[in-house]
């Protein structure tokens, strides 16, 4: 199947500022690509550029097979976006909103406000104006927005932005439902990985403007690292009994024992019945699995060391 949103090489140079550099990523038809970044890793700018909002420094880009440029007008029909705070008319409501922007885009489907409207949950304010909106519901004007014309293409920079819990996982599964059932192609960036591995197929890791990873979601547990974490009334006692069997262990920030050994993970049960064995039993032994936000950060951290 043809890649749908696609960069080749494609890097942005402030004096100065490498904002993108080399970035080549690729997103097949009915996927949704998860693209995290730290605040000023280079997320905005690829999706400027993307959209043809900026002109790359070098390389290209490609949505729906066909080069962006400002003149290419067809590209734009298949393509939805919100990029960093939305803009909406501050004195014009809801709907009235919407309703500018369905005419600027020439949309004859004059059911598609209303029919957005309820896909957003935005029904309770549609006739409230615009300025007196939540940062939650300003944002899904935006994504409204960018759905009125049912692109096939969404590009979507921090959908999330200033929703709260419950919003961020309506904004999750109706990008997951559009992906699912409706086959459209998802770009969506943000600095929670957490978040975004909930939907993304594919995840792309950018740093200081280099694409320092690619995976899919599913090889992310693969990845996460795992440890064990006991508790004993005597630790120290404990820990030299596991070092008698082989197995290193330190004391970690909260005070327990931790080891990364891999048998002592694979087998905890033998560990804890090692411990009672010596006399040692312990007080709490559990397998744990590193956070996704702790992977991220670690993944940053080793840039360009042979990752993962
Ligand atoms: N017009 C510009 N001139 C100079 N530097 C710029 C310009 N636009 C962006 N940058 C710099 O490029 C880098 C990447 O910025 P970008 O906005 O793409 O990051 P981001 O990942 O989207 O961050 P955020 O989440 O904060 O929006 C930053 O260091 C930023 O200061």
């Amino acid at each position: 199947m043809g890649n749908v949103i696609q960069t080749e090489c494609v890097s942005k140079h402030y004096k100065g500022v490498r904002a993108v550099d080399g970035v080549s990523l690729e997103v097949a038809k009915g996927e949704i690509y998860g693209f995290i970044g730290l605040n000023g890793s280079g997320k905005t700018t690829t999706i400027r550029m993307l959209l043809g909002m900026i002109q790359p420094t070098h390389g290209h880009c490609f949505l729906g097979g066909q080069k962006v440029n400002l003149s290419n007008h067809s590209i734009w029909e298949d393509v939805g976006y919100l990029v960093e705070t939305p803009h909406a008319y501050p004195e014009l409501t809801v709907a009235e909103n919407l309703e500018i922007f369905r005419r600027l885009r020439r949309n004859s489907d004059s059911g598609a406000v209303l029919r957005t409207v309820e896909k957003l949950g935005l029904a309770p304010y549609i006739h409230r104006k615009a300025k007196h909106l939540s940062l939650g519901n300003a944002q899904r004007l935006g994504i409204a927005k960018a759905l009125l014309h049912d692109p096939a293409i969404l590009i979507l920079d921090e959908p999330v932005n200033g929703l709260d819990p419950a919003g961020i996982a309506e904004v999750r599964e109706l990008l997951r439902h559009l992906a699912l059932n409706e086959n459209k192609t998802v770009f969506v960036s943000s600095h929670l990985l957490g978040e975004v591995a909930k939907i993304a197929a594919k995840i792309g890791i950018i740093h200081e403007g280099r694409l320092l990873q690619e995976l899919q979601a599913q090889e992310l547990n693969h990845l996460l690292k795992q440890r064990l974490v006991i508790d004993a009334r005597q630790q120290e006692r404990a820990m030299s009994v596991l070092a008698e069997a082989g197995i290193q262990s330190f004391l970690n920030a909260d005070g327990l024992i931790e080891t990364d050994v891999l048998s002592a993970i694979q087998y905890p049960d033998q560990i804890a019945r090692l411990l009672v064995r010596k006399d040692c039993p312990p007080i709490r032994l559990s397998v744990e699995e590193e956070d996704l936000e702790s992977y991220f950060l670690r993944v940053i951290g080793k840039k360009g060391a042979g990752i993962p």
